[in-house]
Formats: structure tokens, C-alpha cells, sequence
């Protein structure tokens, strides 16, 4: 008897305790979680990945709470879906998908996954991927101009 499938999705471009968090609560929910990566020439919401498909997926897949990370397809975000058929798929707090439109366009598709949403975690400060980007941007570039005051 096979478990129940949980997916969760998302870029992880630079690593950071939040995406744990949703990892860990999304592996709450059922007994294997599934990882979709999202494919670099998808990510267009927003500033493209610094890190590479394949480096991204090899971190993701390493982590505790994953059993399987697989990159996503390239056209169809719904194939992947098909072929692992979850019980439930989880959404990030600032995924900018509607509950209600992706469950139809699952039912469209023969599919019967809930949406579960998952919450922010609590001790955030640091806790995305961007923010990570601009806070090396920022510290490098100040020792950079002002090598008198570098930390080390
Ligand atoms: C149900 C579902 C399936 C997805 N499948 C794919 C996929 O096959 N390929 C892909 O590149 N992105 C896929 N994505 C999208 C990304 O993994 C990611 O969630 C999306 O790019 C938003 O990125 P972010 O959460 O990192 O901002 C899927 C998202 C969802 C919700
Ligand atoms: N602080 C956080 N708390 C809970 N979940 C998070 C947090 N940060 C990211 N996640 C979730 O992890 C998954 C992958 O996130 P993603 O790769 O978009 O990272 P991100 O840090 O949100 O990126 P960015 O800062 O570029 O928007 C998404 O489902 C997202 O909602």
C-alpha cells in the first residue's frame, strides 16, 4: 500500500528556514512528500533564479521532510500532477495562485488534489529568497566602498 502523496512546489532559489517550515508542515499532512521544483524559464513573477534548475533541485531534494523533488515540465504545470496524483497539494503563503481556480482547473483535468494553503513562518526576518539576494548586494557592496569597516 503506497502512502498519501503530499506535493508542494515552489523556486527555492537560496535555501532559508522559511522554506523548511513550509516543507516540514507540508510533510504533516500526509506520509511522502513530493517537491515540484519550478524550471528557470518559468519563474517569470518574478526576478529570475540566481541558481541553476538542477543546483536548486539537488538542494531541495536533500533536505529531511522530502522523499522525492523531481524539476517541473516545461509547458504543462498539470503533467507532473497527473502523473503523481496527490491527495493534497500545498500552497506557500505568497503564492500568488487562487485556491479555488486551481482546484477547478484540477477537476478539469480528472485530478482530485485539495488545496491546503500553509502559513508564514513566524521568525521571518531573513526569511526569503530576495531579501537574502539584497542583503548580500548590500553587505558586499558596503565592504567594497568602505573596506576599513569589514566584519572579517
Ligand atoms: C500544482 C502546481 C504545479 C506546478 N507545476 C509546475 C511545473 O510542472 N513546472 C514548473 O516550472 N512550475 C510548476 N509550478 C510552479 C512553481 O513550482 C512555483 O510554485 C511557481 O513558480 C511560484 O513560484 P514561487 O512560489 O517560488 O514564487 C507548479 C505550481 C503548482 C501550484
Ligand atoms: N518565510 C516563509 N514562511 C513560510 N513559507 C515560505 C517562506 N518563504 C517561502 N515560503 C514558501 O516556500 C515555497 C518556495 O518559496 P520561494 O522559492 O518562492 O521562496 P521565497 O523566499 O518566497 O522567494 P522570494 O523571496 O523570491 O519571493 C513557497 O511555497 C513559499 O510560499
Amino acid at each position: 500500500m503506497t502512502g498519501r502523496r503530499i506535493v508542494a512546489t515552489g523556486t527555492f532559489d537560496i535555501l532559508h528556514p522559511g522554506h523548511l517550515y513550509y516543507l516540514k508542515e507540508s510533510k504533516k499532512l500526509g506520509d511522502e512528500l513530493w517537491v515540484i521544483v519550478a524550471r528557470d524559464s518559468n519563474v517569470k513573477h518574478k526576478p529570475r533564479p540566481v541558481i541553476p534548475e538542477e543546483h536548486r533541485l539537488a538542494m531541495v531534494a536533500a533536505l529531511k521532510p522530502v522523499d522525492h523533488a523531481i524539476l517541473g515540465d516545461k509547458i504543462d504545470m498539470f503533467r507532473p500532477i497527473e502523473e503523481i496524483r496527490p491527495e493534497i497539494i500545498t500552497i506557500g503563503f505568497n503564492q500568488l495562485f487562487n485556491e479555488q481556480k486551481l482546484e477547478d482547473q484540477l477537476r478539469a483535468r480528472s485530478i482530485a488534489s485539495r488545496i491546503v494553503r500553509i502559513g508564514k513562518y513566524a521568525d521571518g526576518d531573513l526569511c526569503s529568497s530576495r531579501l537574502v539576494v539584497q542583503r548580500i548586494l548590500d553587505k558586499r557592496c558596503h565592504d567594497l566602498h568602505h573596506p576599513e569597516h569589514k566584519d572579517h
